[in-house]
C-alpha cells in the first residue's frame, strides 16, 4: 500500500495497524473508535454497525465504521465472544499541545483469554499455553488474569496436553511460532478456537513468580504465558500470584469424554450447568467458592490423607448445624476477593469496590470465630491461620465513605476526618453553600417574594430565579439579569458570584485530591494484594467444605471410608443427580461389591431399566468420595480409584467428524491403553454400533482382556445375552442383571439389581411403551418369533450336520414327506404355518443339494 496517498492521521492508522493483523483495531477519534478498511467491513457485519466511507481519495473512498466510546464495551465483548481480538488504540497526548497528528498508541489488546472484566464469576477464565520439549513431552501453563492464578506443568503426552486444556475449558491458547498445523487442528476439534502464536525469542522470566517452579522445563510454557499477557495487556500485573506446580498423576484422572459422559461439570445433551454433580454440590455462598467447588469437582484427589482431611472437615460442618448456618450468612457479605485483587492491579477499582473489600474484611474476624466454635482441631487451625488483614480494613475504613459511588470522577467518596486538608475545602463549599441557603431566605423576606429561589447550572452557576408573575414586586437594580426563559427570569449579584468562585475552587480542589488519597490507598492496597490472595483462597475452601456439608445433610450421605484391600462396597447407592431431579422416595437404591475376586461385572437387562444409571452412579459415588464430599448411600467403603474411563451412550464426534463406532473404539482404545488394575471402568454396550456377531466378538474379546491383563474393576453393560456365558469361563468376572417383571404382557422396571444374568429381552415392550404404531409393534413381534425360529432351525441344523456324518439316512424324503403329511394346518396359526414352511423348505433345499 502506497502511504503517501493517504492523509497523516490515516498513514498513522496504517503503521499502527500493520502491528496487529490479526486483531480488529479499534482506532480513538474524539467520542468514537473507528475501524477502517477491511476491519470495518467485517465488523460491520459481525457488529450490526453501519457501514459509511471516509474520503481518503476521491476515486478511493475508505471503508470506515465505528462504535462510541461510551458504549464500546458491549461490542468488544460480542467480538471476543465470536473469538476475535480487539487492540485499542488511544490518543496518548493532550490534543491541545499535540504538533500535527495527535499521538496514538496501542494501550491493551483484549483477546479472549485475556479479556477479565466480562468474565462469569462463579467460572475461571483460562488463559493456556504448552511448549513442546521433546518427544511427545510438553511444558504447559494456564493463567486467569482475573484473578491472578496460574499453574505449571509437565505433561508425558500430547493426550493428557488436550486432555488439560480442554478441562481447564482454555479460552485461548498460546503456542511457540513453530508449533505444528496438525496440534492446532486438535484444538480446534476441542472447542478451543482461539490460538495465538509467539516469537519465543525473548522470554520474560519473573523470577519471583516463577520461584515455586522446579527445573526449567516447567517455566517454558508459563514463560511464555507471562510473556504474553505483558505484552498484551501493557501494564504491570501486580496481582499475578507465583505460579504453583502440579502435576497431573497427583489427581484422579478422568479425560473429557468421561467427565462428559459423568456429567461432572454439565450436562452432556444442553451442556448446561443444571443437572450436572457441580449444579448438585454447588450450595457455595460465595462467588469465589464457586470456582473452587468446580476446580475439585474436576481435579479429585488420590492421596488417601488428603482426603480424609477434608471428609472429616466435613462431618464436623455437618454435624454442627447452627454454626454453619452462622457461617453461611457470614460468607454472605464477602465479595470476590480475588477479582478484587485484580481490579486493584489492573487500576479499574471503583471506590465502591473499595468498601467491598472493607466489608468483606471486617466479616473475617466473624468467620474465624464461627470456625473456632466447631470442635474440630483442623478447622480451628485454618481459623487461626486465616489473616483478617486488620490494618488494611482499618485504612478502608477510614479512608472510604461506605456510601461511595462507582466513579471517581465527581469526588465524595473519602470519608470526613481523613484529611484536614480536604476536610478544610469541603467544610469552605459547606460554608458557602449554607451561606447561599441563607440568601435565599434573606432575599425572600427582603423582597416579600415566596417563590423566589437559588438555583445553579453548569453554565451559568448560581442564579437568583423569580417567576415573571412576580416581577412587579422586584426593584429594579436590585439584582443583575443574567437569562430570560419562557416565564421566569434569572438574576446574580456580585456577592453572589464571589461565593461561587469559592465553593468552586473548593470543590474542584477537594475532587482532585480525593483523586489524590484514593490512588494512594489504592497503591497500598496494591501492596497487600498477596495477603488478599491467600485469604481468598482459605475462605473459598472453607465455603466449598460447607457446601458439601451442607448438600450432605439434606440429601442423607454418608462419609465414605476408604479399603485396605481395595473392595468396594456400595450399600443402596444412589445416582445424586436422577434423585434430586426424581424425589428421593422413587429412586431404587443399590448395592455393588467388587474386590480382588469379583474384579468385573456384566450387566444385562431390557433397555431403560437402570444399567447405565446403575454404572455411573458407582463412578459418581468414587468421585465424590475422592474429591472429599459424602456420598449418596447407606454405606460406602471404597478403594482409591486412579483412572476413571467411561463409554456410555452414543456420543457422535461430530466435530471431528467421526463415526459413533469409531468414537467406540477409539474412547475403548484410550481405556485399555491408560488404565491400572487401580482403575474403574464402564463400558456401557460396546460393540452395539456394529453388526451382532462383530460387535459381539469385540466385547468378548474386550471382556477377555482386561479380565485377564488389566484387571481394573470394571462394569460391562451388554445385549449381547450369549455373553453371560463368559462367567463360566473368567473366574473374576460375574453376572448381574437390572430385574424387570412383566405384567399383562407389559414390561415393568423395578430398577433393582440382582445377582445372576438377565433372562429376557424387553426391546419390543420398550418400543411399544415409547409408543410406536401398534402395526409396526405385531410386526415387530411377527419377525422376533420367525428370527427365534430360525436360530433354532440352525441349531438344528448344526446339530442335523453333525448327525449326518454319522447316520447318512436319518433325513430322506420320506421323512420330509411324512412330516408334510402329519402338519395340521387348520390348527396352526397362520405365524406357525409360516415357520414349517421355512423348516421344510430348509430341508428340502439340502436334500437336494444331496441328491446331486
Ligand atoms: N435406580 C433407579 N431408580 C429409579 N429410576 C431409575 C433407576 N435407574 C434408572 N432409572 C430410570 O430409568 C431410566 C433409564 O435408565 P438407563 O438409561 O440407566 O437405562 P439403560 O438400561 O442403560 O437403558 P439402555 O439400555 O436403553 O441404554 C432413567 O432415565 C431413570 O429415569
Amino acid at each position: 500500500m502506497v502511504l503517501t496517498k493517504y492523509t497523516p492521521m490515516m498513514q498513522q492508522y496504517l503503521r499502527i495497524k500493520a502491528e496487529v493483523p490479526d486483531a480488529f483495531l479499534f482506532f480513538r477519534l474524539g467520542d468514537f473508535y473507528e475501524m477502517f478498511f477491511d476491519d470495518a467491513l467485517k465488523a460491520s457485519k459481525e457488529l450490526e454497525i453501519t457501514l459509511t466511507a471516509r474520503g481518503g481519495n476521491k476515486e478511493d473512498k475508505i471503508p470506515m465504521c465505528g462504535v462510541p466510546y461510551h458504549s464500546a464495551a458491549a461490542y468488544i465483548e460480542k467480538l471476543i465472544d465470536k473469538g476475535y481480538k480487539v487492540a485499542l488504540c488511544e490518543q496518548t497526548e493532550d490534543p491541545k499541545h499535540a504538533k500535527g497528528v495527535v499521538k496514538r498508541e496501542i494501550v491493551q489488546m483484549i483477546t479472549p483469554g485475556t479479556a477479565v472484566t466480562t468474565v462469569n464469576d462463579r467460572e475461571n477464565h483460562f488463559l493456556g499455553s504448552a511448549v513442546q520439549l521433546n518427544g511427545e513431552r510438553y511444558s504447559i501453563a494456564y493463567l486467569d488474569l482475573s484473578t491472578g492464578e496460574s499453574k505449571a506443568s509437565v505433561v508425558e503426552s500430547e493426550d493428557l496436553l488436550l486432555q488439560e486444556m480442554s478441562l481447564i475449558k482454555a479460552k485461548e491458547i498460546i503456542l511457540p511460532a513453530s508449533v505444528s498445523e496438525k496440534l492446532i487442528g486438535k484444538f480446534r476439534d476441542r472447542g478451543i478456537t482461539s490460538i495465538s502464536k509467539v516469537e519465543q525469542e525473548e522470554l520474560f522470566f519473573d523470577e519471583t513468580l516463577l520461584s515455586l517452579l522446579e527445573g526449567e522445563e516447567v517455566k517454558r510454557g508459563i514463560s511464555l504465558l507471562l510473556h504474553y499477557t505483558t505484552d498484551t495487556q501493557k501494564r504491570a500485573l501486580d496481582h499475578l500470584q507465583q505460579t504453583e506446580q502440579y502435576e497431573v498423576s497427583a489427581y484422579l484422572q478422568i479425560d473429557p469424554n468421561s467427565k462428559r459422559n459423568l456429567e461432572l461439570t454439565e450436562n452432556n445433551r444442553s451442556g448446561a450447568k443444571k443437572g450436572s454433580l457441580v449444579w448438585l454440590l454447588d450450595e457455595t455462598v460465595t462467588a469465589m467458592g464457586s470456582r473452587q467447588l468446580k476446580s475439585w469437582v474436576e481435579r479429585p484427589l488420590i492421596n488417601q490423607s488428603d482426603i480424609k482431611e477434608r471428609l472429616g472437615l466435613v462431618e464436623s460442618l455437618k454435624n454442627h448445624f447452627f454454626e454453619r448456618e452462622s457461617l453461611r450468612e457470614l460468607l454472605q457479605n464477602v465479595y470476590d476477593l480475588e477479582r478484587l485483587a485484580g481490579r486493584v492491579a489492573f487500576g479499574s477499582i471503583s471506590p465502591r469496590d473499595l468498601v467491598q473489600l472493607k466489608k468483606s474484611l471486617q466479616q473475617v474476624p466473624f468467620i474465624k470465630e464461627q470456625l473456632k466454635e466447631i470442635p474440630d482441631n483442623g478447622l480451628i487451625k485454618r481459623a487461626d491461620e486465616m489473616d483478617a488483614c486488620i490494618d488494611l480494613a482499618d485504612l478502608l475504613d477510614a479512608a472510604i465513605d461506605d456510601q461511595a459511588p462507582i466513579t471517581i470522577k465527581d469526588g465524595n467518596f473519602i470519608k470526613d476526618g481523613y484529611s484536614e486538608e480536604l476536610d478544610q475545602y469541603k467544610d469552605a463549599s459547606r460554608n458557602g453553600k449554607k451561606w447561599i441557603a441563607e440568601l435565599e431566605q434573606k432575599e425572600r423576606s427582603i423582597t416579600g417574594i415566596k417563590s423566589l429561589k437559588i438555583g445553579y447550572n453548569r453554565i451559568f452557576g448560581y442564579y437568583i430565579e423569580i417567576t415573571k408573575a412576580n416581577l412587579t414586586s422586584l426593584n429594579d437594580d436590585r439584582y443583575e439579569r443574567r437569562q430570560t426563559l419562557a416565564n421566569a427570569e434569572r438574576y446574580i449579584t456580585p456577592e453572589l458570584k464571589e461565593k461561587e468562585t469559592l465553593i468552586l475552587e473548593a470543590e474542584e480542589k477537594s475532587v482532585e485530591l480525593e483523586q489524590q488519597i484514593f490512588q494512594v490507598v489504592r497503591e497500598h492496597v496494591k501492596q497487600e494484594i498477596p495477603r488478599i490472595q491467600q485469604l481468598a483462597k482459605e475462605i473459598s475452601e472453607i465455603d466449598v467444605l460447607q457446601s458439601f456439608a451442607f448438600v450432605s445433610e439434606k440429601r442423607h450421605y454418608v462419609k465414605p471410608v476408604f479399603s485396605k484391600t481395595k473392595q468396594l462396597d456400595i450399600q443402596e447407592g444412589r445416582h445424586p443427580v436422577i434423585e434430586k431431579v426424581m424425589n428421593m422416595n422413587e429412586y431404587v437404591p443399590n448395592s455393588c461389591k467388587m474386590d480382588k475376586e469379583r474384579s468385573m461385572l456384566l450387566i444385562t437387562g431390557p433397555n431403560m431399566s437402570g444399567k447405565s444409571t446403575f454404572m455411573r452412579q458407582i463412578a459418581l459415588i468414587s468421585v465424590m468420595a475422592q474429591m472429599g464430599c459424602f456420598v449418596p448411600a447407606d454405606y460406602a467403603e471404597l478403594p482409591v480409584f486412579d483412572r476413571i474411563f467411561t463409554r456410555i451412550g452414543a456420543a457422535d464426534d461430530l466435530v471431528s467428524g467421526q463415526s459413533t463406532f469409531m468414537v467406540e473404539m477409539l474412547e475403548a482404545k484410550h481405556a485399555l491403553e491408560h488404565a491400572t488394575d487401580n482403575s474403574l471402568i464402564l463400558f456401557d454396550e460396546i460393540g452395539r454400533g456394529t453388526s451382532t456377531y462383530d460387535g459381539m466378538s469385540l466385547a468378548q474379546a474386550i471382556i477377555e482382556y482386561v479380565h485377564d491383563s488389566i484387571k481394573a474393576k470394571t462394569l460391562f453393560s451388554t445385549h449381547y445375552h450369549e455373553l453371560v456365558e463368559l462367567s463360566s469361563k473368567l473366574k473374576r468376572l460375574k453376572n448381574i442383571h437390572v430385574a424387570a417383571a412383566e405384567q399383562d404382557g407389559k414390561v415393568v422396571f423395578l430398577h433393582k439389581v440382582k445377582e445372576g444374568p438377565a433372562d429376557k429381552s424387553y426391546g419390543i415392550h420398550v418400543a411399544e411403551l415409547a409408543e410406536l404404531p401398534p402395526s409396526l409393534i405385531n410386526r415387530a413381534n411377527e419377525l422376533l418369533t420367525l428370527f427365534e425360529a430360525e436360530k433354532e432351525a440352525g441349531e438344528s441344523r448344526e446339530q442335523m450336520t453333525l448327525f449326518d456324518i454319522t447316520e447318512k439316512t436319518a433325513v430322506d424324503e420320506s421323512a420330509v414327506l411324512k412330516e408334510i403329511q402329519e402338519l395340521n394346518v387348520l390348527e396352526m396359526t397362520p405365524m406357525e404355518a409360516m415357520n414349517e414352511l421355512y423348516k421344510l423348505q430348509k430341508k428340502a433345499g439340502k436334500l437336494l443339494a444331496e441328491s446331486k
